[in-house]
């Protein structure tokens, strides 16, 4: 009955996005009162595209997050018969509803943000590119709703699109399940997440209310943040009877912002969920992913398989891969052949991200990763190099990666102890 009466509500409302509602009144939890990272109505120019920020909210640190949707779009458009449909669901200034039209071929987007303040400067922002198809069809439009309701909107009607964009302030939880909904089978989702006080593991019960995981602190807290955005997206696509992927993950310290792009098909995966617990020892530093079966038997080796006290666990969240390498390899291919790859945008050069986080997918790293200041500590040594450290771990025949995450962090599948005995010798050596 609810259902319906849901259904029935929805129905009336203007359904039609090239009518968008003049005065709305979104009542979202996430919408934050006007911010600026601007000067007011500065010029801003992104791989050549140029446009205006007016007083909406944008964050120039965030065009490398903005370069990367851009490049999964067009592989992801290689499929499709035509330009990808995309749903810019809070678009700010309209910047990348205007990347995914000029630089990702999109045939059409709906640029959305509840914020109608901005309808002018989005207008003439997006009036770079012709509003019509040589054969007359809308190539975008700009509305200024609540995005929950563009997004049931476009479920109801069945007009799905192929790559829905979720660049929300604080937590995107509640966007998830809705912008799932609006996709077409096999679609992109690129959620966007700045709640980085879920992560941290000092607000258990904040993250409990973005992610449904409790998160305690431990020292990859970033990237935690990503897998409690994967493992939130994923329950939601098995509430749907969908499956996820994560394509990539970004982390950026500049916010801090968590992405990730999600492949989502349809039907549930009932066997390789990676969605389990995480546990990290602070007595000896190492890290265990258990699925929920063995919650009764968490112990650490360095408490001779007794319960330890200094174990602490966070989670359910995804423990499976943070990336698909062969998609961020096509990305990079593309961003090289654009002349994108070598260029350093905020200090982040697009190529050495791409191949770092290329690099991290390898599926003999587990999840995590170690910072070199916890070994020198522990070793009670000086921090070794980076790079030293990742080719003495390679000689002695364990995989071993930065972390795109943290600068002065390895991922490798050696033990703490083992780690701490490396770095000791390369002291000795030098
Ligand atoms: C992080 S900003 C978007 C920045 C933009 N995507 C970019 O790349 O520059 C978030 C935007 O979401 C809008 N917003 C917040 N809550 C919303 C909601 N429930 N529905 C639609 N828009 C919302 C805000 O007005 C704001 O412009």
């Amino acid at each position: 009955m609810a259902s319906l009466s849901l259904h029935r509500t929805l129905s009336s409302l203007p359904l039609n996005p090239q009518l968008p509602n003049p005065n709305p009144n979104p009542r979202s939890r996430s919408l934050s009162p006007r911010k600026t990272l601007t000067l007011s109505n500065a010029k801003e120019s992104e791989r050549g595209i140029e446009f205006e920020t007016g007083d909406s909210f944008f964050r120039r640190e965030s065009a490398v997050g903005r370069d990367l949707g851009v490049l999964a779009a067009v592989i992801h458009g290689r499929n499709l018969s035509r330009g990808p449909r995309v749903l810019d669901a809070m678009c700010g200034c309209g910047v990348r509803a205007l990347r995914y039209l000029s630089q990702a071929g999109a045939g059409f987007v709906w640029a959305n943000d509840a914020y109608d303040g901005s309808r002018g400067l989005i207008l003439s922002n997006l009036a770079r590119e012709p509003r019509f198809s040589p054969d007359g069809e809308r190539r975008w439009v700009v509305t200024h709703l609540d995005a929950n309701r563009v997004l049931f909107e476009s479920y109801l009607q069945r007009k799905f699109f192929d790559l829905v964009d979720v660049d929300s302030f604080g937590s995107d939880s509640s966007f998830l399940r809705s912008s799932m909904m609006a996709l077409k089978k096999g679609g992109l989702l690129y959620a966007t997440s700045t709640d980085g006080y879920s992560s941290g593991g000092h607000r258990p019960q904040h993250s409990l209310a973005s992610y449904g995981a409790y998160v305690r602190p431990m020292p990859y807290s970033n990237e935690v943040g990503l897998r409690l955005l994967i493992g939130g997206a994923l329950r939601e696509a098995s509430a749907l009877g969908f499956h996820i992927s994560p394509l990539f993950s970004y982390y950026s310290y500049h916010g801090p912002v968590f992405r990730v792009m999600f492949k989502v098909d349809h039907g549930m995966l009932h066997e390789n969920l990676h969605y389990g617990f995480i546990s990290y020892c602070h007595q000896c530093g190492n890290s265990q992913a258990f699925p929920w079966e063995k919650l009764g038997q968490i112990c650490c080796p360095c408490n001779n398989g007794g319960v330890s006290r200094s174990v602490v666990v966070s989670g359910p969240l995804w423990t499976g891969p943070l990336h698909n390498a062969d998609y961020l390899t096509e990305m990079l291919k593309l961003a090289e052949v654009w002349g994108w790859a070598y260029t350093k945008r905020n200090g982040i050069d697009l190529q050495k991200l791409l191949n770092q986080m290329i690099d991290e997918s390898n599926p003999l790293l587990p999840f995590g990763y170690i910072k070199l200041d916890e070994v020198a500590s522990r070793a009670k040594i000086n921090s070794p190099p980076v790079s030293t450290m990742i080719n003495a771990l390679q000689k002695q025949g364990y995989a071993a990666t930065r972390s795109h995450i943290a600068p002065n962090a390895i991922k490798t599948n050696c033990p703490m102890g083992s780690c701490i005995q490396i770095a000791k010798e390369l002291r000795h050596a030098n």
